[in-house]
């Protein structure tokens, strides 16, 4: 059994640092207001943000808004929440976001500044007036905009993990170079991060993170074969994304989220595990030297661990549904099942090599998930794909990548999946 301590110097946050803040006041009471820039502000991280953001004005101003191609959400965003600047995915959008604005007497000082493209997410990114960045932009598109924020001092409130999985060893010695702090979102880190609370350095032993299981978590692996698209994208327990929601099914959610933890907490491989808990109540759990084991708790809603990742080391007291133990009388728990769910040994494998192969599983998955997505791949060869992929990977694999180095990576580990969806495709027609 490992008694050996973590080393939290190599993590973003400082768990002693962090004690001590939690000695301040509520945030309501400190008068203090954040001015947040929202990326993805049209999906579901951003529109459980902007929730927040309604409900407590006195404590979030929304300075600016990214968003992809909603025009449509994104003018009733401007409407309410009267953005200084805003951005769409191209420039093309633009003219249709004006239209909406002027129908529904959006004008003059009500305006945002409307910016478009990779330069518009950047620079809605980095608006002076922003002290905190919500990343819920999908995928790897979220990385550079992150690492700008990063250089111009905005803490991040990560919910887009994809950058740190991809980025984690290039994003890290960023983080400190800039002084910067990393607060997660994604529920299970956020649960981990609220645990750790008070944890004096070298007091964590190992990492629990719980899963729901996914869509198919009771189906049996055979069937796996035959799974439709729909299928894949009925979450049990959470209303997410479609990228996400994918992962979920195939766990490789979780094995991204060991990833993401390893770059957060400073955790080593062997000291995380993933246990199936289908309720999903408790969204991880810390055990301590002694064996003591911390979760935390509530309802599956990730307006808490959005709310947790503006609002610390404060807390904002809300009206939402309190837990109530007695309503949900039991909780379960089991192991994964690893041989139905291959991308979770994959995941585990790409974080031991490390460096920049966790750059080429991410991209090798986001572009699977897309293609399967598109009915080009069926759900099994989604496994099979990474694993070409990161099979030709060894031989380039770099150590100590830059960031231009995993954009090369994420790029070309795209097209290496197209190439072997093709190869499968020849395989079934011969
Ligand atoms: N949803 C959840 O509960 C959780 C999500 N996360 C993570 O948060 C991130 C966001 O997930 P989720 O909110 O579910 O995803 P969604 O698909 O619901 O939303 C994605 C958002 O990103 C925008 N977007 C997509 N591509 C681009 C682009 N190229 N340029 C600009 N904007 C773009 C979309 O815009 P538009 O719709 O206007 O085109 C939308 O606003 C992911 O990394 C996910 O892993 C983590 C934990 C939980
Ligand atoms: C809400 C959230 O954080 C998601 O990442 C969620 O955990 C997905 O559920 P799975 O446990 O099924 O991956
Ligand atoms: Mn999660």
């Amino acid at each position: 059994m490992r008694m050996a301590a973590l080393d939290f110097s190599a993590s973003p946050v400082n768990t002693r640092e962090t004690f001590q803040r939690t000695m301040d006041l509520a945030l309501e009471e400190t008068g203090a207001k954040k001015k947040i820039a929202l990326l993805g502000s049209t999906g579901s991280i951003g529109t459980q943000t902007l929730d927040i953001c309604r409900e407590k004005p006195e404590n979030f101003e929304v300075v600016s808004l990214a968003a992809g191609s909603n025009v449509d959400l994104l003018a009733k965003q401007i409407a309410l929440f009267k953005p200084k600047m805003v951005s769409v995915a191209t420039e093309d959008l633009v003219p249709a976001l004006r239209e909406r604005l002027s129908d529904m007497g959006v004008r003059g000082a009500d305006l945002p500044t409307v910016t478009s493209g990779a330069e518009g997410i950047v620079a809605t990114a980095c608006h002076d007036d922003a002290d905190t960045v919500v990343t819920g932009i999908v995928g790897c598109a979220g990385l550079l905009p992150t690492v700008e924020a990063i250089k111009r001092k905005k803490t991040i409130a990560l919910a887009n993990k994809e950058t740190l999985i991809a980025g984690g060893p290039a994003v890290l010695p960023l983080l400190k170079e800039y002084g910067v702090d990393m607060v997660p979102a994604d529920s299970e880190h956020s649960a981990i991060f609220q645990c750790l609370q008070g944890f004096p350095p070298g007091a964590l032993r190992r990492i629990i993170l719980t899963a729901s299981g996914g869509a198919f978590r009771d189906w049996p692996a055979a069937d796996l074969a035959k799974v439709t698209v729909a299928d894949a994208l009925t979450h049990p327990n959470w209303d997410m994304g479609a990228k996400i929601t994918v992962d979920s099914a195939t766990m490789m959610n979780k094995g991204l989220e060991v990833i993401e933890a390893h770059y957060l907490f400073g955790a080593d491989y062997d000291d995380i595990d993933i246990v199936v808990h289908p309720e999903s109540i408790i969204h991880s759990m810390v055990e301590a030297q002694d064996t003591s084991v911390i979760g935390q708790l509530g309802w599956p809603d990730m307006r808490l661990p959005l709310l947790y990742s503006l609002s610390w080391p404060h807390r904002v007291r809300m009206s939402y549904d309190k837990l109530d133990l007695a309503k949900l009388s039991k909780m379960t728990f089991k192991e994964p099942d690893r041989v139905k769910y291959p991308c979770i040994d994959l995941a585990y494998a790409a974080g031991r090599e490390g460096g920049s192969m966790t750059a080429a599983m991410n991209a090798a998955n986001e572009r699977a998930n897309e293609i399967f997505r598109k009915e080009v791949i069926s759900f099994v060869d989604i496994p099979r794909v990474i694993e070409v992929v990161m099979e030709a990977h060894k031989a380039d694999l770099m150590a100590t990548p830059s960031i231009e180095d995993i954009v090369n990576v994420d790029l070309w580990a795209r097209g290496k999946v197209d190439e072997a969806a093709a190869q499968l495709k020849e395989l079934v027609g011969a």
